[in-house]
């Protein structure tokens, strides 16, 4: 059992080495021709090659079981789940609503750009979108609601969820606990490269959807990329990943306790403490092997496997600056800060899915309760995507309203553009026919 802690100690050099901003994630090689069979399978064979790819990769152990979760599942689900953990689903679920209602654009925006000329935005939800919700290293009733609620906020008509089945060949209870609290009626049972594709191309069971959204494993990921034509991937969301920054005033022990909260998710999460305090990063060295002992054994051997790896550990830099670069350079999914004034990191920061300020809000507050959205982009794509939000189940239509004396002002430039374009129904469309054609309706 390995207890070693990579260490990267930057003190001497202004320059980040390329390998340490690298995530699992980032080659998807081996994944991308694997899928293709199991695309393939789908397409052609609906549901039935769902349940071979059940019981295969999921180790599904019923011969059959069906896609659609029945309602006897649904009720089952509530005596199988503990009532404080269906409270902590509604405490969560509230809050999370919460902040996407405040979200939620207007429904119409629209101002006159100049006299009679009328221009503006409409939003409107998107017909069909899929929430992927994880199950391999884990079950995720958070997810369900983070990728849920802003669907049901935004107006989606009739979200789905998508989930692989348990050995049993049933969705996880608190999952389906959640699903059932918020609103959702239709939960299928497939995951992986199997259930995006089911979502692409529709099967006997699922239906076809427009927009899948929701975080997976890179079986998932390597299929939205491939099935992208057919199918909006939605935020980029990977392998869990975090960085713990933390200035001199930072109490070690915590954050290390910090640094492992994304660690633990599997050994394909990143997750570094990047601080320019010795004695910060002393402390959390030899805190780490004290609660890896204290913590469940799987969880702990992910943590460790992550942490001593080429994709996680302790980064030790020249000064306060150079963490804050490190961060920006890096782009990490959650930020979390640890700082005698953590307000005033935060307009310093340019890159990360989310930034969560001291002590009282580590990245478990972000991941389960607080709100915002934690499904986040993953793979350094924090530099140029955003967080989960009730955006990305609406799509902006543009509206345009011009009077007769505003045509006035537009039609000669908008004629001159189009013959210079070479557009000559374009630009007869708003030459002097056109207003002959209506002054001779007017008469
Ligand atoms: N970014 C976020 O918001 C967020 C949230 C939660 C989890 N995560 C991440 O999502 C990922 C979830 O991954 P997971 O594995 O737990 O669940 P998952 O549901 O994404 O993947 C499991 C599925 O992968 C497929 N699979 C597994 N082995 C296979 C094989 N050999 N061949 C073909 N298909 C195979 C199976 O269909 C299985 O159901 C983790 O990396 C976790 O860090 C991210
Ligand atoms: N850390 C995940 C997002 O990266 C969210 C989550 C759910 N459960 C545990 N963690
Ligand atoms: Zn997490």
């Amino acid at each position: 059992m390995t207890q070693s802690i990579s260490f990267h100690d930057l003190r001497d050099t202004a320059e980040i080495p390329e390998a340490l901003l690298a995530r699992t994630e980032a080659d998807l090689s081996d994944f991308l021709d694997k899928v293709d069979p199991i695309i393939a399978a789908v397409r052609d064979e609906g549901d039935a090659a769902l349940i071979r790819f059940g019981r295969a990769f999921d180790k599904v152990e019923p011969e059959t079981f069906s896609i659609a979760a029945e309602p006897e599942e649904f009720e089952a689900a509530f005596d199988a789940v503990e009532p404080e953990v269906i409270d902590a689903i509604r405490y969560a679920a509230g809050n999370i609503r919460r902040f996407h209602e405040a979200q939620k654009p207007e429904e119409m925006w629209w101002k006159e750009m100049q006299p009679g000329v009328y221009a503006g935005d409409r939003h409107v939800p998107i017909d069909a979108v899929a929430c992927y919700v994880p199950r391999g290293k884990g079950s995720f009733p958070s997810v369900l609601m983070m990728t849920a609620i802003p669907a049901l906020v935004a107006g989606v008509p009739k979200p789905i969820v998508i989930t692989p089945p348990g050995p049993d060949g049933r969705v996880d209870a608190a999952t389906l606990v959640a699903a059932k609290l918020i609103g959702i009626e239709h939960v299928y049972k497939c995951g992986g490269a199997q259930g995006v594709a089911a979502v692409a191309y529709g099967t006997q069971s699922v239906p076809r959807c427009d927009k899948i959204v929701g975080p997976g494993s890179p079986w998932v990921v390597a299929a939205k990329r491939r099935l992208s034509d057919r199918l909006e991937p939605g935020t980029p969301a990977g392998p869990s990943e975090c960085v713990i920054l933390a200035d001199d005033s930072a109490d070690g022990a915590l954050a290390a306790l910090d640094l492992i909260i994304e660690s633990e998710h599997g050994p394909d999460s990143s997750a570094y403490l990047v601080t320019s305090s010795e004695r910060v990063a002393a402390e959390a060295r030899e805190a780490l092997p004290r609660h890896w002992a204290e913590m469940v054994s799987q969880r702990a051997e992910f943590s460790r496997t992550v942490l001593g790896g080429q994709h996680g550990g302790i980064v030790l830099t020249r000064d306060f600056d150079a963490a804050i670069d490190f961060v920006n350079a890096y782009a990490p999914e959650h930020l979390e800060v640890l700082a005698e004034e953590p307000m005033a990191v935060l307009g310093r920061i340019t890159n990360a899915g989310e930034v969560l300020l001291g002590n009282y809000t580590p990245v478990t507050i972000g991941n389960f309760v607080l709100g915002p959205n934690a499904v986040l982009p993953t793979n350094r794509m924090a530099k140029v995507a955003s967080p989960l939000s009730v955006h990305d189940y609406m799509k902006r239509i543009s509206v345009g309203y011009v009077t007769r004396s505003g045509y006035d002002q537009l039609a000669g430039p908008a004629e001159t553009l189009a013959r210079y374009e070479g557009f000559d129904g374009h630009a007869r469309a708003v030459s002097s026919l056109r207003r002959s054609l209506l002054d001779r309706k007017a008469e």
